[in-house]
């Protein structure tokens, strides 16, 4: 049983808002820019006490409107790129703006997001990030008659994320009463590409095995595979992820008579141009949009297997 003789004072305090997501794009010359950015901004100061101990909420900046500030000045900041400049503007403009706020304390986490080589040229809107890309394969030798082996073999790609900052629409999609998604002319893309490719391997004589193998250029059509991933995502004037997704798959069954069938698994990782108009008419809509919230949740997912067809093989 708690004892209410006990007397207790509220030590420290700081609150605010976590995570938040925000991606500025900056389209001011061809060559675009993206910072990728996770904040948090944590105010304080003894006017906050009577929040704790009072239940008044007199002082409270809510912390969703801190989270909006993020936001707003992300839109109107020339310093976004410079993280320790941007959290000190940050900063300070909660000091400047409320009175009573004694501290302000910002930390920004900058996503990595490099500039994607396409053709060994770097692309001017495309970016992968680095680092929990995995190479697999999966092959499963099944014991077969007159000492044969029959082998199906898989190779894949999973993790590969990646960004491009204009060439994607999506638009006359069905629109009815559940529809709230406005039409897009030129959207983020980005996605966490999974790809698989299934390998057409002849059963063969045990003591062959290795050698039919041998002849197929798994390195090769691996990077190729991924090559073609990256440029189709980087080059094609997307009308969807299942449009682009399509045209991936197939050129890797074009290239390689070895492949059979190419399965990807796209989730759409959803950029949201932020609403900025309840601020001053701040415009960050269609073609003004430049502050996008990242969502972590939910995102779509789109699935396909593209096979080859019978009578066309090379
Ligand atoms: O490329 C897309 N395909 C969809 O099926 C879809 N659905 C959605 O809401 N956004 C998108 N984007």
């Amino acid at each position: 049983m708690a004892n209410p003789s006990v007397n207790v004072y509220l030590d420290k305090q700081e609150y605010g808002k976590d995570r938040v997501r925000l991606l500025k794009v900056h389209r001011d010359t061809k060559v675009h820019r993206v910072d990728d950015l996770t904040i948090r901004c944590l105010l304080s100061g003894a006017s906050f006490t009577t929040s704790y101990t009072e239940a008044s909420n007199k002082a409270v900046v809510a912390t969703d409107s801190i989270k909006n500030t993020c936001y707003v000045l992300a839109k109107s900041s020339k310093v976004v790129d410079t993280l320790e400049l941007f959290a000190a503007e940050l900063a300070n403009h909660f000091l400047n703006t409320y009175a009573w706020v004694e501290g302000a304390h910002v930390t920004i986490i900058r996503h990595r997001w490099a500039r994607m080589i396409i053709d060994g040229k770097p692309h001017t809107h495309s970016f992968w990030r680095d680092g929990d890309e995995t190479r697999q394969t999966d092959i499963f030798v099944k014991r077969g008659s007159n000492g044969r082996r029959s082998i199906e073999l898989k190779s894949a790609i999973a993790g590969l994320l990646v960004l491009k900052t204009t060439g994607s629409s999506f638009e006359d999609f069905v629109r009815d009463e559940y529809t709230t998604l406005p039409e897009a002319k030129d959207r983020i893309l980005s996605t966490c590409v999974d790809a698989n490719w299934e390998f057409n391997v002849p059963s063969v004589a045990t003591e062959n095995l290795q050698a039919t193998l041998g002849q197929i250029p798994f390195n090769q059509i691996y990077d190729s595979v991924r090559d073609v991933t990256c440029k189709t995502f980087a080059e094609d004037e997307s009308a969807s992820v299942q449009a682009t997704l399509y045209k991936m798959a197939a050129l890797s069954i074009q290239n390689w008579k070895w492949l059979e069938r190419v399965s990807y698994a796209l989730p759409n990782r959803h950029f949201f141009a932020v609403d900025l108009s309840y601020f001053r008419g701040t415009k960050n809509l269609q073609e003004h949009a430049d502050v996008y919230q990242p969502l972590s949740d939910p995102s779509g997912l789109i699935t396909a297997t593209v096979a080859r067809s019978v009578g066309a093989r090379l």
